[in-house]
C-alpha cells in the first residue's frame, strides 16, 4: 500500500503524500477492516521506509536514463540530468534524513532557501519533522531543529563549524597564514575572559571617547539615518583598543581597517553562485581564481597592519631584552603572539612572523565587528523609560566614576534587553557544521549523514519554540529571561546566538559588556527615539536576506537629556 501511495505522488505530484498523510490513509483502511490496526507503522516508520525506497527508486531512474541514453545520442542536457540524479541516488544507504520534496531538478531548494528561507523552513519541518535535508546549490545539506542542534554544537569529534564555513565561504583562502584557528580560539579565551576584569575601565574609556566622536552634543535633536554604520564605527573604536592595543587603535587607517575589512573579505564571495549547481567546488574554484594568482580583498589590510604593528612590536621586543622582568607586559591580544614561541622565536624582531599575525587580527575583525555591531542596534522605544531608570540607580551609586565589573553585573535591566536583541539578531538558520566522522554519523533521533555532510542549524526552530522561549517567542520581550536569571553571555538550550560546545564564541563576554556599556552611557545621555513619528519601534527582524537577517532600516534621533544624570 505504501508503495502505491509512493508512486502514485511520482506520476501526479498532486497526488503526493507526506508520511503523516499516509498514516492517516492507513488508519482509514484499518478503521475499514482492510488491515489490522496494529499493521499501522508509526509516522516516524513510514518516513524511514520513504527515504529508503526514495533511494531505491532513484537508482534504478538513473540506471534506465544512463542506460537509454548510453544506447541512443546523449543530448548534453539529458546527460546532466543524469548526473544530477547518479549524484541524489549515490545518498549511501544510510538511514538519511527526508529529502524535502523539490519540484525542478538542479535548482533544488535554492530559489526558496534565498527568497522565503523562513516560510521554507517552517513548511518543511511542518511536513517531514525536526531533522530533514534540502538541496541547494548543488548539494545536499541537512537542518536539524531544536532536538538535535545541540548534539551537533557539542559533538566536536563529529561536527566541526569552521569546516562547514569554509566549505561555503573559503576564508582559509584569504586569510592564508593563519595555520591555527584553535590558537586565536585560545587567545581570546584566555586574554579576554580571564583579563575582563582590568580592560573594563579600557572598555568604557574608549566607547565614551567613540561616542562623543559619533553622537557628540546633540543640544538641537540629531538624526543617524544608517545605525549600523555609526554603531560600527563607534565599536571599532574600542575593540581595536584591546585587539592591537592603546599605542596602535588611535591611528585614522587602522580604525579604517576594523571598519571594512570585513565587507572587503565578503565582497569576492558575492560572485552569483551558478556553477554551484554543477558542483559546488567548481564554484569554489571559481571565486578563489583570484586568490591564486595573487590578488586578494585584504593584500592592503595586511601591508597596513603590518606597517603599523611593526614598529611598536620591534620596541616591545627590545624593553622586554633590556628590562628584563621589570618590563611590564602590555594589556592586549597583539602581546599574546609576541608571548608565544612559535610566532616571536627568541624574541628576535627579525624572526617575528608577522604575517601570521596581521591575519590573526584580521580573523579577529572578521569575528568581532559585524557581530557585535548588529546585535547592539536593536531599538525598543518602549522600554527606555525603564532602561533609564535601572542605569540612572546604578550611576548614582558609582557616583559618576568609572563603572566596574560589580556595576557592569547590576545592569540586570538591560542584560535582558541585550540578551532578547541578540536572541532575534540570529537569522533562520546558520552555523553551518560539516560532519567529520569517519564514513557517518548517527544522530540520537536514529537518522543518519554521511561524513563531509554540510548540517546546518535551524535558528527558528529553536527561537519559535513556546516551550523553550515562553509565551509568544516571536515577540520582542525583554524580561522572558528574566525569570531564569540566564544572563546575556551564558549558553543555554533556548539562546543559540553565541553558539554552543567548546567552539562556542569566547569573544562574548567582551561582546556583551562591550554593549552594556555603550547602551547605559546612550541611556544616561540621549532621549532617544525613532525618525518617523508613529512608529514605535525600528524593525529588523522580519526582513531577512536569504537565511540572514536583513540591514537595520530607518533613522534613529539622539537629543541631550534636558535632566542631567548624576
Ligand atoms: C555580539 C557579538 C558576537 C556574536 C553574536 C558572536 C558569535 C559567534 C558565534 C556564533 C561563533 C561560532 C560558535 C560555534 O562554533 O559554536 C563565534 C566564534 C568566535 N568568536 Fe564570536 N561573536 C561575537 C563577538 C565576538 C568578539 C567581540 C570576539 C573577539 C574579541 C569574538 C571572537 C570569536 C572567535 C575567535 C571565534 C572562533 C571560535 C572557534 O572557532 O573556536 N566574537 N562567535
Amino acid at each position: 500500500m505504501l508503495e502505491q501511495m509512493f508512486l502514485q505522488g511520482k506520476i501526479h505530484a498532486k497526488d503526493r503524500m507526506m508520511a503523516k498523510d499516509m498514516h492517516v490513509r492507513l488508519k482509514e483502511f484499518a478503521d475499514n477492516g482492510e488491515l489490522e490496526q496494529d499493521e499501522v507503522p508509526k509516522v516516524s516508520t513510514i518516513q524511514r521506509w520513504i527515504s529508503q525506497y526514495h533511494k531505491t527508486f532513484l537508482d534504478q531512474a538513473t540506471r534506465t536514463a544512463l542506460q537509454s541514453n548510453l544506447g541512443e545520442d546523449i543530448s548534453e542536457g539529458r546527460l546532466i540530468l543524469a548526473v544530477v540524479f547518479f549524484k541524489l541516488s549515490r545518498r549511501t544507504k544510510l538511514n538519511e534524513p527526508p529529502l524535502v520534496y523539490y519540484r525542478f531538478p538542479i535548482i533544488g531548494h535554492t530559489w526558496s532557501f534565498v527568497t522565503d528561507c523562513e516560510k521554507l523552513m517552517l513548511e518543511s519541518r511542518e511536513k517531514y519533522g525536526e531533522t530533514f535535508s534540502l538541496y541547494v546549490l548543488g548539494q545536499v545539506m541537512t537542518v536539524v531543529g531544536k532536538e538535535t542542534t545541540h548534539e551537533v554544537l557539542k559533538k566536536d569529534q563529529d561536527f566541526n563549524f569552521n569546516e562547514g564555513f569554509r566549505t561555503l565561504v573559503p576564508f582559509h583562502s584569504v586569510f592564508s597564514h593563519l595555520t591555527s584557528l584553535d590558537k586565536n580560539h585560545k587567545i581570546i579565551r584566555d586574554y579576554v575572559v580571564g583579563k575582563l576584569k582590568y580592560l573594563t575601565s579600557r572598555l568604557q574609556k574608549n566607547i565614551i571617547k567613540a561616542i562623543d566622536l559619533y553622537i557628540g552634543e546633540c543640544v538641537e535633536p540629531k538624526v543617524i539615518r544608517d545605525p549600523p554604520k555609526t554603531l560600527s564605527d563607534i565599536i571599532a573604536i574600542p575593540i581595536a583598543n584591546i585587539i592591537v592595543g592603546e599605542d596602535c587603535c588611535n591611528y585614522e587607517d587602522i580604525l579604517e581597517t576594523f571598519k571594512t575589512l570585513t565587507h572587503s573579505v565578503m565582497k569576492i564571495f558575492f560572485v552569483p553562485p551558478i556553477l554551484s549547481f554543477i558542483h559546488p567546488w567548481l564554484h569554489k574554484q571559481f571565486v578563489t581564481i583570484p586568490l591564486r594568482f595573487g590578488w586578494n580583498p585584504i593584500s592592503n589590510h595586511r601591508k597596513l597592519i603590518i606597517s603599523r604593528i611593526k614598529p611598536i612590536i620591534e620596541k616591545r621586543l627590545y624593553d622586554k631584552k633590556r628590562l628584563g622582568d621589570a618590563w611590564i607586559a602590555p594589556l592586549d591580544a597583539l602581546q599574546c603572539y609576541l608571548d608565544d614561541p612559535e610566532t616571536t622565536p627568541d624574541l628576535d624582531p627579525n624572526n617575528v612572523n608577522y604575517n601570521y599575525i596581521a591575519d590573526a587580527i584580521g580573523h579577529f575583525i572578521v569575528a568581532a565587528m559585524a557581530t557585535t555591531s548588529d546585535s547592539a542596534t536593536q531599538n525598543k522605544q518602549q522600554y527606555w523609560q525603564e532602561l533609564y531608570q535601572e542605569a540612572q540607580n546604578i550611576n548614582n551609586q558609582y557616583d559618576g566614576n568609572e563603572l566596574t565589573s560589580n556595576d557592569i553585573a547590576r545592569m540586570v535591566k538591560l542584560d535582558n534587553f541585550v540578551k532578547e536583541s541578540l536572541r532575534l539578531s540570529i537569522g533562520v538558520v546558520g552555523l553551518p557544521h560539516k560532519c567529520i566522522s569517519k564514513s557517518y554519523y548517527t544522530f540520537a533521533n536514529e537518522y543518519q549523514v554521511p561524513s563531509d555532510r554540510i548540517v546546518i542549524l535551524n535558528f527558528s526552530d529553536t527561537n519559535n519554540d513556546e516551550e523553550l522561549q515562553g509565551p509568544n517567542p516571536t515577540e520582542f520581550n525583554a524580561y522572558r529571561h528574566l525569570e531564569r536569571n540566564s544572563p546575556a553571555s551564558k549558553l543555554e538550550r533556548n539562546f543559540l546566538t553565541f553558539g554552543g560546545g567548546k567552539h562556542a564564541c569566547p569573544g562574548r563576554f567582551l561582546a556583551v559588556d562591550g554593549i552594556k556599556v555603550f547602551l547605559h552611557k546612550v541611556i544616561l545621555k540621549y532621549d532617544i527615539r525613532t525618525e518617523t513619528k508613529g512608529t514605535e519601534n525600528i524593525e529588523t527582524k522580519k526582513v531577512y536576506f536569504g537565511p540572514l537577517p536583513g540591514p537595520i532600516k530607518g533613522g534613529i534621533v539622539f537629543e541631550n537629556r534636558k535632566e542631567i544624570a548624576n
